[in-house]
């Protein structure tokens, strides 16, 4: 391609890259998209899909054996293989070729290689062969270069060569033993995943588990991995890393004792991939996340702009997507001079960032949250009211389950009657996720939930239950 200007560069094709250049197009504009390796990035190729992939089978033969009458008909074992041959079909065998089909079909150019800013809207794309190209944007640079698996500073743990994230997601074996150090959303997926598949696996947290959610996800959650033979060692960090002569991983812990596995993966949190992208020769620090305000847009810059995990906004696929949609509509809208709706809540902020960003873990049980939890609702200053309930006491969760465990928790802004916050946790609650997101995003009134009659006997009923402990609205 000897084209050397676009109206729009996106350093970065994961899925927010891929959706920025798209409504960027869709504007009217033309858009370039660089990448350096898979057009579609981490959730495609290392995270969310291989992940879930490696999940759901587990999940399915454990809730086959939930319900009386289907249990009996279980009658073998996971088959570890056929699982992983699924999740290389999801992953496409880690060929981006439909993804560039698509890209093409969007009407989006494509330079492989390694983008790197080198000044006001221009970028340097080095190919893996060595050859530069200069390029230049007319009205903007998108930087969309998402974030990688953190390293802790222990020492020996870099060279001992533990898994990432990346490794874990796209293993096609299961190790007798895996050690996992983080409790946090991959800590707690891959030890389901992996002690489905018969792995031995201890969970080093130093923390609770899933600290950012309501405390009794982590509760449930740990209750659930004992249950696959998990074993959680909480409130201790790692202070050293060995390899051992049989090739085990060797872990010093700061209470004194020691562990080992035959695989030890590393689930700590992510770090921004802005290393080497030329943020300073625009001003910008190296190895930053990137600030931006509600339109995705750098502050002090009128051309810079950054969606996806490089924000540390929310790092999650459909929220990167949902600025990456924001973020492309009003690169067009302030290029064509057409209105910016900036205010919040508009076509062109990414508001729920901050006020209902919606998650599912799936663990097992799973656990589905949006808005604030009732700690950051407290934090934050609302006067807030917290209504629970236990998810098995509802018609719909005993028939989908025998015995089946889980709670709901609403947190309401008691001086708006509005929901802040929900969290469900226990078998299949994902699906009730986007009501509760609905609730919160739409802000309705409480009083008015009543009128949303959940249809019996749905999980969904859990609605009615989290009303009536909160009370009928007075006359
Ligand atoms: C194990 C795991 C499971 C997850 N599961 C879920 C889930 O179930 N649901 C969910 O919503 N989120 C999940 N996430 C989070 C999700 O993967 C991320 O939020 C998402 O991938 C971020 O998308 P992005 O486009 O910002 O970045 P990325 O997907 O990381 O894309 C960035 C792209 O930029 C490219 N790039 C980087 N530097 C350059 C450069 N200089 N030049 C050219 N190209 C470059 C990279 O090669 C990459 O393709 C998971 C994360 C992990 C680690
Ligand atoms: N289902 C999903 O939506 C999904 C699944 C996986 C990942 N993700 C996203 O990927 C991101 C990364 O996930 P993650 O689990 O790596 O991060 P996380 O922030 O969820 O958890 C990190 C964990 O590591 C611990 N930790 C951090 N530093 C440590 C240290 N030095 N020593 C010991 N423990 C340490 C923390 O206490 C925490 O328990 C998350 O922000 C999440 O949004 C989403």
């Amino acid at each position: 391609m000897t084209r050397t200007n676009w109206d729009v560069i996106v350093i970065g094709a994961g899925s927010a890259g891929e959706n920025v250049a798209d409504r960027a197009v869709q504007g009217g504009l033309s858009a370039v998209v660089i990448e350096s390796e898979l057009v579609g990035g981490e959730c495609s190729y290392w995270a969310c899909m291989p992940s879930k992939a490696l999940l759901r089978s587990g999940l399915a033969l454990r809730a086959a054996k939930s319900v009386g009458g289907a249990r009996e008909a279980v009658t073998g074992e996971l088959d570890v293989a056929a699982v992983f041959a699924r999740r290389d079909k999801f992953t496409s065998n880690w060929n981006d070729d439909g993804q560039v089909s698509w890209l093409e079909s969007a009407g989006i150019d494509l330079l492989r290689g390694r983008g790197r800013l080198t000044g006001k809207k221009a970028v340097r794309v080095t190919a893996a062969d060595g050859t530069q190209l200069e390029i230049t944007a007319n009205h903007a640079v998108v930087v969309s270069t998402g974030s990688a698996a953190l390293m802790p500073d222990v020492p020996g743990l870099a060279e001992s060569r533990p898994w990432t994230s990346r490794e874990a997601t796209s293993a096609h074996s299961a190790p007798d033993s895996l050690l996992i150090i983080g409790g946090g959303v991959v800590g707690t997926e891959m030890a389901t995943a992996y002690a489905s598949f018969g792995t031995r696996v201890t969970l080093v947290t130093r923390g609770r588990l899933l600290g950012a959610l309501e405390p009794f996800a982590g509760e449930l959650v740990a209750t659930g991995l004992e249950a696959l033979g998990v074993t959680i060692l909480s409130g201790v960090s790692p202070t050293r890393v060995r390899r051992s002569g049989d090739d085990a991983f060797v872990l010093d812990l700061d209470d004194g004792s020691e562990v080992s596995a035959s695989e030890l993966l590393v689930a700590t949190g992510r770090t921004p991939v802005t290393g080497d992208i030329g943020l300073d020769s625009i001003g910008l620090t190296p190895g930053d996340w990137i600030q931006v305000d509600d339109t995705l847009r750098a502050p002090g810059f009128d051309w810079l702009y950054a969606v996806g995990d490089v924000t540390h906004r929310a790092l999650l696929t459909h929220q990167g997507k949902y600025q990456a949609r924001a973020a492309g509509d009003v690169i067009a809208a302030r290029a064509t001079g057409a209105p910016v709706r900036d205010e919040a809540w508009g076509a062109h902020v990414a508001t729920a960032d901050q006020a209902a960003v919606p998650q599912v873990t799936f663990t097992d049980p799973e656990v589905a949250s949006v808005g604030l939890t009732a700690a950051a609702a407290e934090k934050a200053g609302h006067r807030i009211r917290v209504v629970d309930y236990e998810l098995g006491q509802i018609a719909g969760a005993s028939l989908h389950a025998d015995r089946y465990r889980g709670r709901a928790r609403m947190v309401v802004d008691e001086s708006r009657q509005v929901m802040l916050g929900v969290t469900f946790v226990g078998p299949d609650v994902a699906e009730l996720l986007h009501a509760a997101t609905i609730a919160v995003v739409g802000e309705v009134p409480i009083d008015r939930l009543w009128h949303a009659v959940p249809a019996y006997p749905t999980m969904s009923e859990i609605w009615l239950r989290l009303l009536e402990e909160y009370g009928r609205p007075s006359a």
